[in-house]
């Protein structure tokens, strides 16, 4: 008799806690899912409460077990994918945060950014880290921590207090104790020496975060330690981590130099795996680890980060409430024939990649009488598309890479009016996969390659196949004016934040 086996992905996202199981073929064989609070404390500022990200996850693995039927001796190796950058201290003796996480998207420390970047720049750290100094990577949101909670200095330089990532503080209450991070998540803190893959002393020193709170780096796919969770099983070991956009493009099987994918969820992330070699970027791209299995070279990747995507679907939903679920914004954007003149730049946290405009707050410009609610549902599922393709316009001129297809994944991707419009307005066809929970796939992939499963990559090769292909249908000239159009429109957000405006 042959036993099934399969493995556990953890999926920690910006708005949702997953479990996923997979079969040997990259096949979901069950999901559970809960969702957490969004706190917004002052203008700016996005905090997610880490016990309750801690409490959702146990109870979806124990919920997505239950759902399949399965238990813990049927599931090989789980894997951890996260949200990342997103900050979490915690006292090593009782295991309770001492702040909210400070969410990746958060702006409260724009004028450290300043501060730290002093006559260098904001480029400062970028040749060691692969980053400019910017609100979004986690080494200023420690240091806010470290500033701003009582005691808290005092504490860490003890020794008392441990900062992570999600994929650590996970693992931590997962295992009881382990203070590990991968190298992807590593690299997105601004601290981490892209060429050493540790922690560079002299920017935690310059940054004022104690050495002795970071976790251990290890690599993206060995088994780390294994599972301790009461009622569940002890035993199962935690095999992979990777941060969620890296696991997306390995879950989406670009394994080779020159192939890329974009995932479309809170934000949007496209990666270009570069192999071996770092490519710095010219054009507002960040170098990044892209993965690294167990003893093997580190592979590099060039990354597009976009802050707002599918979270201005939410808000839509939630602060303006012209539609009722995300969903609901496909036929109000079908409602109308086009943009009804009108353009949305959703620069929340300012704007990210290829920009990066701390000062830019969002703008919806081109308003006349005529526009309506479905033209603004329109214009928000656009800028989507606008953003992604700056983000290619830039890879294209830092790598040379021309893209002949564009593969897609993410929460927004089942929207076919997105797809379309994404395609027409690169010009290029764009592939979603059967498969779209290529995040949580391609921790299932790093976990179960450390632990055989999988023998190698080509397993994950083989594994993908396309779902859809959306070809481009828009003439040049509609392109181009549309496009000319957004650019107009992302120039009327610069400067918003300017020292003398009393606007966050
Ligand atoms: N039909 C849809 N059309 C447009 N956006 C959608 C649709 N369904 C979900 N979304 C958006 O997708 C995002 C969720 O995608 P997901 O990949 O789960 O996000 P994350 O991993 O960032 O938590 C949400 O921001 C939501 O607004
Ligand atoms: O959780 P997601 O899918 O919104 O991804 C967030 C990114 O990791 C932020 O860099």
């Amino acid at each position: 008799m042959t036993v099934t086996q399969y493995i556990a992905a953890i999926d920690q996202g910006t708005t949702s806690s997953r479990c996923m199981i997979f079969d040997h073929d990259g096949r979901v064989v069950g999901v559970a899912q809960k969702e957490h609070e969004q706190i917004f404390p002052e203008p700016g500022w996005v905090e997610h409460d880490p016990e309750e990200i801690w409490s959702n996850t146990r109870e979806m693995v124990g919920s997505v077990l239950a759902k399949t039927d399965l238990t813990a001796k049927d599931i090989v190796a789980v894997g951890i994918t996260n949200q990342r950058e997103t900050a979490v201290v915690w006292d090593r003796g009782t295991g309770k945060p001492v702040y909210n996480a400070i969410v990746w998207q958060d702006t409260r420390t724009d004028s450290l950014c300043d501060e730290l970047a002093g006559d260098e720049g904001r480029g400062r750290f970028r040749e060691t880290t692969g980053l400019p100094l910017s609100t979004y990577f986690s080494g200023p949101k420690v240091r806010w921590i470290l500033d701003n909670v009582d005691g808290a200095r005092e504490r860490a330089e003890a020794g008392e207090l441990a900062f992570g990532t999600i994929d650590s503080w996970i693992i931590w209450n997962l295992t009881g104790g382990l203070h590990v991070t991968d190298v992807t998540n590593a690299s997105r803190t601004l601290l981490m020496d892209l060429e050493t893959l540790d922690w560079d002393h002299d920017i935690c020193e310059a940054m004022g975060i104690p050495v002795s709170m970071l976790p251990e780096i290890r690599s993206s796919s060995e088994v780390y330690g294994d599972l301790a969770l009461p009622g569940i099983s002890a035993g199962i070991p935690i095999a992979g981590i990777l941060g969620d956009q890296q696991a997306a493009t390995f879950g989406q099987a670009c394994l080779s130099e020159g192939e890329a994918k974009n995932t479309y969820g809170t934000g949007n992330f496209l990666l270009l795996n570069t192999g071996t070699e770092k490519v710095h970027s010219e054009h507002g791209l960040l170098t990044t680890v892209c993965y690294k299995l167990g003893d093997k070279p580190a592979v590099y990747a060039l990354e597009g980060s976009v802050a707002v995507t599918g979270s201005l679907v939410q808000w839509l939903r939630d602060n303006l409430g012209i539609i009722q679920s995300a969903k609901d914004i496909e036929p109000l954007a079908q409602s109308v024939d086009d943009n009804g003149g009108a353009y949305f730049v959703p620069a929340f946290s300012g704007l990210f990649a290829p920009r990066w405009r701390p000062d830019a707050r969002g703008v919806i410009a081109g308003l006349t009488r005529y526009v309506n609610k479905g033209h603004l549902a329109r214009a928000a599922l656009e800028a989507t598309a606008y953003q992604t393709r700056e983000v290619i316009e830039a890879m294209r001129a830092d790598s040379g890479v021309e893209l002949t297809t564009l593969k897609v994944d993410g929460g927004m991707v089942v929207n076919e009016t997105l797809m379309q419009f994404q395609s027409d307005i690169l010009g290029v066809p764009v592939t979603r996969p059967v498969v779209n929970e290529t995040t949580a796939l391609g921790a299932a992939y790093a976990a179960g390659l450390a632990v055989g499963f999988w023998e190698s990559e080509d397993d994950v090769r083989n594994n993908w196949a396309a779902d859809k292909t959306w070809e481009p249908q828009m003439d040049e000239a509609e392109r181009d004016r549309l496009y000319a159009g957004w650019n107009k429109a992302v120039e009327r957000t610069y400067g918003w934040t300017d020292e003398d405006s009393a606007s966050t």
